[in-house]
């Protein structure tokens, strides 16, 4: 069950069979839903409007049975690719034949996913984004199978739910999450250098984000980072023996959040993570002192040069990041143009809405700002490819930095996965 989710297809009338894996998790679900849909109820009645969605519309269970009837099912079980396709193999056997399966992955790979059930074509990736019954974004990821008429459900389904529904095609953690991955790469590799959290994470707030990176993994739970980390063979204990602690595969690796989660900070839902909280599941980010500790035996550990940084530099280091990332994203025909990832950043990460989305924001900084600053950080960093500037980057800056509007044309891309 995803609860937020749940909540999400209540609100929006949409009778809902949410099931779990026992009876604890079960109750424990139940309870969270009915907190948010009461919370629904208070905001509807305050406007003066019925309180159309009550738990009556949820029906909850632990029997896959009850899934028969379902039009489409959307599973959200942990970031696991056997796990998925476990589920994915009962659902393609209890489900009626012309059932919708959607994953929630945040990056797995669908056409794996789909790969296991009887009919690929009914299956497709809804990313929703957390707190999912709050935020606006619906990623849609088409897998090669999917069918347009699937894709069509997927989009509607988004519009019913009040989203904003966007497509993109099939790659290692899409769209959002690809672009985020070196930002919270950059992120990391400042709390080696001699930042804190909250230094970091005032810096982008300041910038206009409604949270920095790391109140946003604490919010979304530092473990799909890290399932995903061991299931590539970057952390646990599928690591070659003899890999050294700071690099994977030739390049840097920041192992910090992984050892927070060795620790059983997971974020928000543990009350630890990057902070602490009140308590678990709370909201309140303090910053802790065990974290502080902890990097400084860290730094102390590995004796990493500390470079003390600037919110300037702060601020070029994680965005230039992410808008490199998203020129590949354009380059790789993942994405249909510049516009559908703003979009994307500004509904699902909470990035201020008048700078326009990373890519627009690119535009108005200037694209030979952006590529000389990455050139020169990758120089000095060649361990850090995410940083190499991106063909498409230095294409745009060369014919003169053309507006926005025009960037599909310069990409023209005959593999798009769109
Ligand atoms: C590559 C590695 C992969 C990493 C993992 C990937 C995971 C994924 O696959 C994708 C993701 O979800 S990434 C996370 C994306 N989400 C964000 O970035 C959230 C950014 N934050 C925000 O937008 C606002 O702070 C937010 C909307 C949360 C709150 O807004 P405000 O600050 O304006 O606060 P309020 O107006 O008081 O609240 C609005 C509603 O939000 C509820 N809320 C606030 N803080 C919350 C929190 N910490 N947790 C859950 N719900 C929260 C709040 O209750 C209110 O709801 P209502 O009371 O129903 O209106
Ligand atoms: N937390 C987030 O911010 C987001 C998470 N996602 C994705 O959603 C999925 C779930 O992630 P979270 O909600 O963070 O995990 P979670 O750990 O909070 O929830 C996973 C749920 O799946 C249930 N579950 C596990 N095995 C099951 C089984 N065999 N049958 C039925 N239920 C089972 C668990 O009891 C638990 O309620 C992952 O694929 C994650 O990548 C996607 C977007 C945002």
């Amino acid at each position: 069950m995803g609860r937020g989710i749940v909540t999400s297809l209540a609100k929006a009338h949409i009778p809902v069979v949410a099931l779990e894996q026992d009876a604890q998790q079960l109750e424990i679900g139940k309870k969270a839903v009915n907190g948010l849909l009461e919370r629904e109820a208070e905001k509807l009645i305050k406007q003066g409007l019925a309180p159309g969605s009550t738990l009556a519309s949820v029906r909850f269970t632990l029997d896959f049975a009850d899934l028969r009837d379902a039009d489409l099912v959307i599973e959200a079980v942990y970031e696991n690719m056997e796990l998925k396709k476990e589920i994915f193999r009962k659902l393609t056997s209890v489900c009626k034949p012309d059932a919708f399966l959607c994953t929630n992955t945040s990056g797995l790979n669908i056409d794996e996913i789909a790969s296991v059930t009887k009919n690929p074509h009914l299956v497709i990736g809804t990313h929703f984004f957390s707190p999912a019954n709050i935020m606006k974004l619906l990623e849609v990821v088409r897998g090669h199978h999917t069918s347009l008429t699937t894709i069509a459900t997927a989009m509607n389904l988004g519009k019913t739910l009040g989203k904003v529904s966007v497509l993109v095609g099939n790659c290692p953690s899409f769209v959002g999450n690809r672009l985020l991955s070196p930002y919270l790469d950059q992120a990391s590799y400042l709390l080696e250098e001699g930042c804190y959290p909250e230094d970091v994470d005032k810096a982008l707030e300041d910038f206009g984000f409604a949270m920095g990176p790391f109140r946003m993994m604490d919010l979304a739970g530092l473990d799909i980072g890290w399932r995903s980390r061991m299931e590539r063979g970057l952390a646990g204990n599928k690591v070659p023996l003899g890999t050294p602690a700071r690099q994977r595969e030739g390049k840097r690796y920041c192992p910090l959040a992984d050892l927070l989660c060795e620790n059983g900070r997971l974020g928000q839902k543990t009350g630890k993570g990057w902070y602490q909280y009140e308590k678990l599941g709370g909201r309140i980010a303090q910053p802790d002192p065990w974290v502080k500790d902890f990097l400084q035996k860290y730094r102390n550990t590995h004796q990493i040069k500390q470079r003390p940084a600037t919110p300037e530099m702060i601020l070029e280091c994680c965005l230039y990041a992410l808008v490199n990332e998203g020129f590949h994203v354009l380059e790789d025909g993942i994405a249909s143009g510049p516009e559908d990832i703003d979009v994307i950043y500004n509904n699902g990460y909470g990035w201020p809405k008048y700078r326009g989305g990373p890519m627009y924001y690119a535009s108005t900084v200037g694209l030979t700002k952006v590529l000389d600053v990455l050139d020169k950080y990758y120089k000095e960093n060649p361990d850090v490819p995410s940083m190499k500037p991106a063909f498409l980057l230095k294409k745009l800056a060369m014919v003169g930095e053309p507006p926005l509007k025009e960037w599909r044309t310069q990409v023209g891309n005959p593999d798009s996965k769109l």
